[in-house]
């Protein structure tokens, strides 16, 4: 067009690997929040991922922003500043997350091979399952320093359980302060000692119910299995929480989110990545925040790190 001033490559760039369940919901929020200025989705399945462009970019003409996508390659990555991964398989009925570990982490060698090899030199998120451990393993594939790689964590288990406290209290969510941490799987755990609504612990306001606590826990550690009975697989509670966590990052947030962050003797554990709350920013995770947690979470803390670590020694030797 006449007189349009070509712009060098200055703008945000998503690049997404995984146009699934996951993945599309994930692209659909970003349209949405208008977050990225360019989004690329890639996708063993070209077709699937081609049809996604398609249909994202009929979507333009309702979106807060003007956003470019395209379906594209890994050469596509060169230039992002965020690669998505939420490829790979995701659990069946009766599946845990860490039953994922082989066969989710032969597909992330090669995916983060051929990311790196387009000469990559930004931040992963990564989501597919079972997080923390593919987290570290695109750590270790990638090369990238540790900061630059962020698991999802527990971010969505934490925003269920902001939820469901704020259903049984009758508050906005998002009023709600209380993280779960440790594994996003079966050993995960609330942090009781440091949840609170509006400045008042809730343990105060809890009175002494100690069933109804456990049973608000326990449906935030089994919601993954409650809605994959019931509809296949959970996408959309991901999709925003990867959305939140790509805002912190792009706009140089230093937000504070339950993420999946290598740990260097934080929490008295080292060389595992897990969900601990963390501050977020454009360089990636800035600083993990290290809660001082009392003795029964310690020592939860330290089962999901030894389970993490014993799934993972397999793979990881030496
Ligand atoms: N971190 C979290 O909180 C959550 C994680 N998940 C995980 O996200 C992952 C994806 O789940 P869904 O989207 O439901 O699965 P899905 O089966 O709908 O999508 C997976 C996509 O990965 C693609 N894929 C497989 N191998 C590939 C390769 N080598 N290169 C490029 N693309 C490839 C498939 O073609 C497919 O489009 C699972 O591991 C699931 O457990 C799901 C929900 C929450
Ligand atoms: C599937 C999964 O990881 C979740 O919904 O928590």
């Amino acid at each position: 067009m006449k007189g349009m001033v070509v712009m060098a490559n200055n703008v945000n760039r998503v690049a997404l690997i995984g146009t699934g369940l996951v993945g599309s919901s994930y692209a659909f929020a970003l349209l949405n929040q208008g977050v990225t200025e360019e989004l690329v989705l890639i996708d063993l399945n070209k077709e699937k991922s081609e049809g996604d462009a398609m249909d994202l970019n009929h979507g333009l003409a309702f979106a807060p922003n003007p956003t470019k996508i395209w379906f594209g390659s890994y050469d596509d990555c060169a230039s992002a500043d965020i690669v998505v991964l939420c490829a790979g398989a995701n659990q069946k009925p009766g599946e845990t997350r860490l039953d994922l570990v082989a066969k989710n982490l032969k597909i992330f060698k090669t995916i983060v091979t051929d990311v790196m090899n387009s000469g990559f030199n930004g931040i992963f998120i990564v989501a597919t399952n079972p997080v923390d451990i593919l987290s570290y393993a695109v750590w270790k594939y990638s090369g990238l320093p540790q900061n630059r790689v962020i698991g999802s964590g527990t971010i969505l288990d934490t925003a269920r359980f902001r939820y469901l406290l704020g259903e049984h209290f009758d508050v906005d969510t998002r009023n709600v302060h209380a993280y779960i941490i440790g594994e996003h799987g079966d050993t995960e755990l609330p942090v009781w000692s440091h949840a609170d609504i509006g400045g008042i612990p809730i343990l105060e306001s809890f009175n002494g119910e100690i069933d109804k606590l456990d049973e608000i826990f326990v449906n935030v550690r089994d919601a993954a299995y409650d809605i994959i009975n019931r509809k296949g697989a959970t996408y959309y509670g991901i999709a925003m929480g990867l959305v939140r966590l790509t805002k912190a990052i792009l706009n140089n947030e230093n937000s504070i989110l339950t993420v999946s962050s290598y740990l260097d003797g934080e929490y008295g554990a080292n060389n595992v990545y897990i969900g601990v709350p963390a501050i977020v920013n454009r360089e990636g995770i800035k600083r993990v925040i290290e809660l001082n947690l009392n003795e029964e979470e310690k020592n939860k803390f330290q089962h999901s790190v030894t389970v993490l670590k014993e799934t993972m020694s397999p793979f990881f030797q030496g």
